[in-house]
């Protein structure tokens, strides 16, 4: 299909209205106007492709799931896994609650143990003083629930407690929600304790906000070229191994898994960044750096994957709901919560990791990830309109994909 022609589809399939297709269309959807008022110092916008993953089911529910990426075969691997994963049922997801941790460093203590024990007896008034100004998280049921509180020793400055907020953010990614909350007790803090509250600021590890994918995937469903499917499956658990005991594949293997993840982030208007660093520092949390998903074999034969991450998304706040784009890509996903929009995300990175995993378990990553590049490479080499699709036919075809041999055969192609 055509772009136009697979506006209509996506359109048909979810109903979505024309006002939210013409923001995901190559129309310029943030307007310099919008731009301008989210960030500082505005010159311009930055474009980047929008496409759409297909055969998504998820806890039964067909989802199309939108993914904003620069990298070739990423949409086309997570669409083709989850064409896979079908024949088992699809993705199944859990989540917690969507909890997030402000963080109030206290220094300048005689008795930090003393401050720790004042603190947790403070409980209720804390939390009161943290959800006095919220009226509106506190009416959705959200709001500081808990607290927490460490004390750290350190050789240059010496003591210092760490008091905890755990805040319930509902449909927010809730960095600003809680580190409103963090400043707004920080007075309070200090008398309790009697010290100096320095840092005031959410934690990115949202170990408290993880969510859960699985899938099972019947053993015929995995057949690849020569392959057969319990040769592939064991193929995805040895290359798993790996990953779960070498930090050096374990970075290659979680990008794999942020190919997917990433691009929903992306076009949903979320902060990319706090994903990341919350990913990697859970990948950590064993003290070695290792891979988030797990992959083995079931009794039954069938390839089992799983996948635990933090992921702190939101559909309200931030700029999901001042991008046009991100709010027609939210429509276009038809998810109703934070939870929800999380819990496909997650499974889209389960099916990215199962997809790199199984090219490397057999054919190698190149043939299918070059023959989608065809396309990059025939433009960088100066390809322009219809030249595109046939320099990158040409280049799959002469199997060298490289720019010397596009420049050859549009050399070759001018010349006629
Ligand atoms: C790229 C493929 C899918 C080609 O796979 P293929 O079998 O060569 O191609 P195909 O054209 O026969 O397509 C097979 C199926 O893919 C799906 N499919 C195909 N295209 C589309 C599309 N446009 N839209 C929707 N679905 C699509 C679709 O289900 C199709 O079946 P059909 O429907 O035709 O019966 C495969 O080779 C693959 O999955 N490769 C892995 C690619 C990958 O992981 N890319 C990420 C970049 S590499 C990287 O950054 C990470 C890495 C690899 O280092 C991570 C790690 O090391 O762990
Ligand atoms: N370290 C980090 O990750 C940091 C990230 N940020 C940025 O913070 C932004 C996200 O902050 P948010 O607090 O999510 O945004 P926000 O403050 O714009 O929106 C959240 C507020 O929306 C209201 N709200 C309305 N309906 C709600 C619902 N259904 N559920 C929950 N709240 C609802 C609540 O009052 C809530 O406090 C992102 O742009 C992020 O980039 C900011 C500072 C640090």
């Amino acid at each position: 299909m055509e772009p136009e022609a697979r506006r209509k589809a996506v359109s048909l399939a979810t109903g979505i209205d024309q006002s939210a297709i013409d923001a995901l269309s190559d129309a310029p959807a943030l307007g310099l106007h919008v731009a301008n008022g989210m960030i500082e110092n505005v010159i311009g916008t930055y474009e980047l492709p929008l496409g759409v993953a297909t055969n998504f089911k998820v806890n039964g529910r067909d989802y199309l799931v939108p993914m904003a990426v620069e990298e070739p075969s990423v949409v086309a691997a997570a669409s083709y896994m989850a064409k896979i994963a079908r024949e088992g049922g699809g993705f199944r997801t859990s989540s917690t609650a969507p909890i997030m941790r402000a963080q109030i460093q206290i220094l300048g203590l005689g008795d930090p143990f003393g401050a720790r024990a004042r603190l947790l007896a403070d409980r209720d008034n804390i939390i009161e003083k943290a959800n006095s100004r919220d009226t509106v998280l506190i009416g959705l049921g959200g709001g500081c629930k808990d607290i927490e509180v460490e004390v750290f020793s350190d050789s240059l400055i010496g003591s210092m407690v760490i008091l905890h907020l755990l805040v319930d953010v509902r449909d927010a990614m809730g960095a600003n929600t809680v580190n409103t909350m963090a400043e707004s007790v920080a007075p309070h803090v200090e008398k309790i304790t009697g010290g100096k509250v320095r840092l005031r600021i959410l934690s990115n590890l949202a170990d408290k906000r993880l969510v859960t994918a699985s899938v099972r995937v019947p053993t015929d469903a995995l057949k690849s070229g020569t392959h057969d499917g319990a040769e592939v499956s064991q193929g995805i658990v040895e290359a798993c191994a790996l990953a779960l005991i070498d930090p050096y594949r374990a970075a290659t293997h979680n990008k794999g898994i942020m190919n997917g993840i990433d691009p929903v982030v992306l076009a949903t208007g979320n902060d990319w960044r706090a994903v990341e660093a919350g990913a990697h520092a859970f990948a950590s949390r064993s003290g070695r750096y290792k891979s988030l998903t797990t992959w083995e074999i079931a009794k039954d034969g069938a390839l089992v994957g799983t996948l635990e991450i933090p992921m702190a998304l939101g559909i309200v706040g931030g700029a999901t709901r001042t991008h046009p784009a991100a709010q027609a890509a939210l429509k276009l996903m038809g998810v109703s919560s934070a939870r929800e929009l999380a819990e496909v995300t997650v499974a889209v990175g389960l099916a990215q990791n199962m997809a790199a995993l199984r090219a490397l378990a057999t054919e190698g990553i190149q043939r299918g990830h070059m023959t989608l590049h065809a396309r990059n490479i025939a433009i960088t080499a100066g390809a322009t309109g219809s030249e595109i699709d046939h320099i990158a036919k040409a280049i799959i075809a002469e199997e060298d994909v490289s720019v010397a041999c596009a420049e050859r055969l549009l050399e070759g192609l001018k010349a006629v």
